[in-house]
């Protein structure tokens, strides 16, 4: 069972967070024009408050013009023009804030659609070549359905925000100070001491928000384990062992969720007090400049109209940065969904392997001194195996369990890594042609089965087979019967195959590897756990088969090994 273990160091942390930010790009990469769009939709919304600033300046200071300057008329055409250029800014900032949400949504979704092909794909790749790995399945399914849509957020909302961010803020700047050099001084000065306190707490807060995801995780985990193995918690009685366990494990989330609260707490209190004082400082010095109140002489000359301008203005500079800290959890969310997502989205390196181009009559294979050792094993699966096996002939393999059949099977297949030696396939090294696969037919260990019915389980071989084909293959494997078959071929499954008997399972499974017109068999205990009557039956319907192909029949069943054209014996590595 899962243990709750120790937080891993922080280098590691950030190796995992570079490869987390790498991976999101990437992933990211589909929406690129759509978040470039929505970039450039905030960057216009910048020049927009910009320019509705402008706007709000100029028509205050013709007014005061009129005012102040007796016998001086109101410009009419100037002030209307002030209030026209005043509308359309707000309008084109209404225009862009709706734009830009759009375009980031249409980026999200994108992004969203291709990452979830590109793990279908996998999913699919997976259950074609490794039906045994129900684990891969499972998590591959729970990052279709979620880890993927929590990319949203962080695709619509922080990369454009994050990318925005620094031109937003310089055109704001260089705005101000046109209008007033002073001011735009006030509002840099501000903002060095914020980007220096912001780069120390958002590290603190990125590794804190990191931890928490990470006991998070963990919880889960211990959840999920302590759920699946209830019944035998409840027979060990080790219930309360196991709610300290977990009361430990949710104490810790708590504590480092508070502690991530606190953080963003002091970061968003950072934030607002230094908007809110670079606001203030530009007040302070406009009204004290233009009423004469300053200690000093004033730098420059500063009109009513100009002061309103920088005054309006002064907001949008931490507008940005108020947008990066709404969607700082939105890339938290992400990098956690990353780590469950990167591995299942990258081709195995077994399914990256070459293929063989089709046989087009029952190969010679030839094994010499093949070992086959797994990763992170210290002992081979298979040592040093001799076998010749002649084209259309039937060989058994034979020997106690644990001994490499299945390996041998496997490393046919590409699903088990070839080590030393070498299986020559005709004329052909297996190492350079990485698995023949494509051109073998092959009935695993597990039957492995997908809800649906019959027929679409049989055709999962070759999913262009006509009805007639798929109705002789399951002939051919004894599923038909008492001339009720096409009752059978419809009948659907769930996953598990509920409703049917082991034999009918391995018949399914036989009947696909039958289906495919290959001219070599590859069958893995195709017999077991059948009672002598169904083997015998079964028996007669893999010799049958085995004719005018190449066969590998691994086997514990002496009657099978028996039908064979040769016995070979493997013994423990
Ligand atoms: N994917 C794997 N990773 C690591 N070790 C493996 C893997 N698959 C098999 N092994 C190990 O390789 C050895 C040979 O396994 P294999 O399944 O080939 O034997 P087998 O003769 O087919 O056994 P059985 O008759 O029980 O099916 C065993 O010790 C097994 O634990």
């Amino acid at each position: 069972m899962t243990t709750a273990p120790a937080d891993p160091p922080p280098t590691d942390h950030r190796a995992r967070q570079g490869r987390r930010r790498a991976w999101l790009e990437e992933a990211s990469a589909p929406g690129r024009h759509w978040i470039r769009a929505a970039t450039g939709l905030l960057l216009l919304d910048a020049a927009a408050g910009a320019g509705f600033a402008a706007a709000l300046g100029g028509a205050v200071q013709t007014a005061t013009d009129a005012l102040q300057i007796p016998g001086q008329p109101l410009a009419q055409g100037r002030l209307a023009g002030w209030i026209v250029l005043g509308l359309v800014c707000a309008v084109s900032r209404g225009i862009a804030g709706r734009e830009g949400e759009l375009c980031g949504n249409r980026a999200s979704i994108e992004v969203r659609v291709r990452l979830r092909a590109r793990l279908s794909r996998a999913l699919l790749a997976r259950t074609d070549r490794r039906p045994d790995d129900a684990a891969t399945l499972g998590t591959t399914i729970t990052a279709l359905a979620g880890g993927v849509d929590s990319l949203d957020g962080y695709v619509s909302r922080l990369l454009p925000a994050r990318k925005a961010a620094v031109p937003a803020q310089m055109l704001v700047l260089l705005a101000t100070a046109l209008g007033s050099w002073v001011s735009a001084l006030l509002l840099l000065g501000t903002l060095l001491p914020f980007a220096l306190i912001m780069a120390l707490a958002g590290g603190a807060a990125a590794d804190e928000a990191r931890q928490q995801f990470d006991a998070l995780a963990r919880l889960s985990g211990l959840f999920a384990d302590r759920i699946r193995k209830l019944p035998l918690i409840l027979a060990a009685r080790a219930e309360r062992r196991q709610a300290a366990l977990l009361g430990r494990a949710s104490a810790d989330l708590h504590r480092r969720t508070m502690r991530v609260l606190r953080l963003a707490f002091l970061s968003s209190a950072g934030l607002e007090f230094f908007a809110a004082l670079s606001v203030a400082l530009v007040a302070m010095y406009c009204g004290f400049s233009l009423l004469g109140l300053l200690p000093f002489r004033s730098p420059e000359p500063l009109t009513l109209g100009r002061a309103v301008f920088v005054l309006a203005l002064a907001p949008e500079f931490f507008a940005p940065m108020r947008r990066l800290a709404a969607a700082y959890h939105d890339e938290r969310a992400a990098e956690a969904a990353a780590d469950r997502m990167a591995p299942l989205a990258e081709p195995s390196p077994v399914l990256a392997a070459a293929t063989h181009a089709p046989l087009a009559a029952p190969p010679h294979l030839r094994f010499e001194a093949v070992s086959v050792l797994y990763p992170g094993c210290d002992r081979p699966a298979l040592d040093g195996l001799e076998m010749d096996v002649r084209p259309g002939e039937m060989v058994a393999l034979l020997g106690a369990s644990g001994t490499g059949k299945s390996s041998a099977i496997k490393l046919l297949l590409g699903l088990a890594p070839l080590a030393g030696g070498e299986v020559w396939i005709d004329d052909a090294p297996l190492s350079g042609l990485g698995d023949i696969a494509a051109c073998a037919s092959w009935m695993g260990q597990d039957s492995f089965l997908i809800p649906a019915s019959v027929s679409e389980n049989i055709a999962l071989s070759r999913r262009d087979a006509s009805l007639d084909e798929i109705r002789a293959a399951a002939n051919a494997a004894g599923l038909e019967w008492d001339g009720a078959g096409a009752v059978l071929l419809d009948r659907q499954l769930d996953e598990r195959g509920g409703g049917l008997s082991g034999g009918e399972r391995r018949r399914i499974a036989l009947a696909r590897a039958l289906l495919k017109p290959s001219a070599l068999l590859l069958l893995d205990e195709p017999t077991a756990h059948l009672d002598p009557d169904t083997e015998a039956a079964l028996i007669g319907t893999i010799r049958a088969a085995a004719r005018g192909r190449t066969t590998i029949v691994a086997t514990h069943s002496a009657a099978l090994a028996a039908s064979a054209d040769r016995i070979v014996r493997l013994h423990a590595a």
